[in-house]
């Protein structure tokens, strides 16, 4: 549900006929979002509506008393009605701004949050020579956000993203080639670990962690638009790290590290799995709102 909304089939109000303006059009989608209880109707009318006119918040602030034509207010609306159908901006727009990279998102793809950032934190933290030519492996790449950060900021490392889905992996390698990380980030479609052969210095997941009777609980934004095998651990949503713990020996270098995004509540449930896994030196680190979001553990050298 990414790109423009299908053209003619928004209903203009009598008050948007003519040319109005467009500060007159925004005020209007603000309303129309405040009325379907979207949490921040002023940001994303304005969001929404530059996007679909193609104007910089500045331009929309200059050309405030500017005239729209008719299908100028329908592309606005179009996508307004989107979100008042509970879509994400995000979606809407079919990008995510990510570690201040730009990702694209498809359908298959998880739309990437800012928690998972904690993740490219604590990988980046352990790395003493950020110039060294170490190896990254991201399972379950979705967009390739996690991998594609890391390897921005390591101008020597290569990786490897793994998804079950083909379309998250040829999202994730058409997101490497734009960002113009291509020649280090390889991506396949795969079973976890499943049938790797090579070892590497850091691997990091942020698999799907949600209990599985919790997820009708979550925002219409979720349930409507992630989509589920991004987001269901199974019944006490540790499935995933269940089946990652347990081929880690096969796919970590010796004095290698694993770095796991975890939901709220879990990270003391993980750091089990990893200690009855072997490893050692486990720890955690916060998110922005001082919730333990991410595990981590090394291989014993
Ligand atoms: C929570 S999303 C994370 C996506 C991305 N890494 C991020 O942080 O935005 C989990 C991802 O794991 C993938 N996945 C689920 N089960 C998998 C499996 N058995 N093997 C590989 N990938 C899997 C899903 O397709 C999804 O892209």
């Amino acid at each position: 549900m990414t790109g423009a909304p299908p053209e003619g089939t928004v209903e203009i109000p009598p008050e948007l006929g003519g040319t109005p303006t467009l500060r007159e059009v925004t005020r209007h989608g603000e309303r129309l979002l405040r009325d379907a209880g979207v949490d921040t109707p002023d940001l994303d009318a304005r969001l929404l509506t530059g996007a679909a006119l193609g104007m910089t918040r500045q331009h929309m602030l200059i050309h405030a008393t500017a005239r729209l034509n008719q299908p100028q207010v329908a592309r606005v609306l179009g996508f307004i009605a989107r979100r008042v159908a509970r879509e994400p901006v995000s979606r809407i727009l079919g990008r995510r701004e990510f570690w201040s990279l730009d990702f694209t998102l498809s359908a298959a793809t998880l739309d990437p949050r800012p928690d998972s950032e904690t993740v490219v934190e604590e990988a980046l933290a352990g790395v003493a020579d950020k110039r060294a030519p170490l190896s990254v492996l991201d399972l379950g790449t979705g967009t390739g956000c996690l991998l594609l950060a890391v390897l921005s900021e390591l101008p020597a490392a290569m990786g490897l993203g793994v998804d079950q889905s083909t379309e998250a992996v040829a999202t994730a390698t058409a997101n490497a080639r734009r960002l113009g990380l291509g020649p280090r980030a390889r991506f396949a479609v795969g079973d976890w670990m499943t049938g790797l052969e090579d070892r590497f210095d850091i691997v990091m997941s942020n698999p799907p962690y949600i209990p599985d009777a919790e997820i009708t609980t979550l925002s219409p934004e979720v349930t409507g638009f992630d989509p589920r095998a991004a987001l269901a651990g199974g019944a006490d949503g540790l499935d995933a790290y269940r089946a990652i713990t347990a081929g880690l020996g096969g796919v970590l270098k010796p004095g290698g590290r694993i770095i796991f995004e975890v939901g709220f509540g879990q990270s003391h449930d993980v750091a089990a799995l990893l200690e009855a896994a072997g490893l050692s030196q486990i720890g955690f680190r916060k998110d922005l709102a001082g919730i333990e979001r991410v595990v981590f553990g090394h291989l014993g050298a």
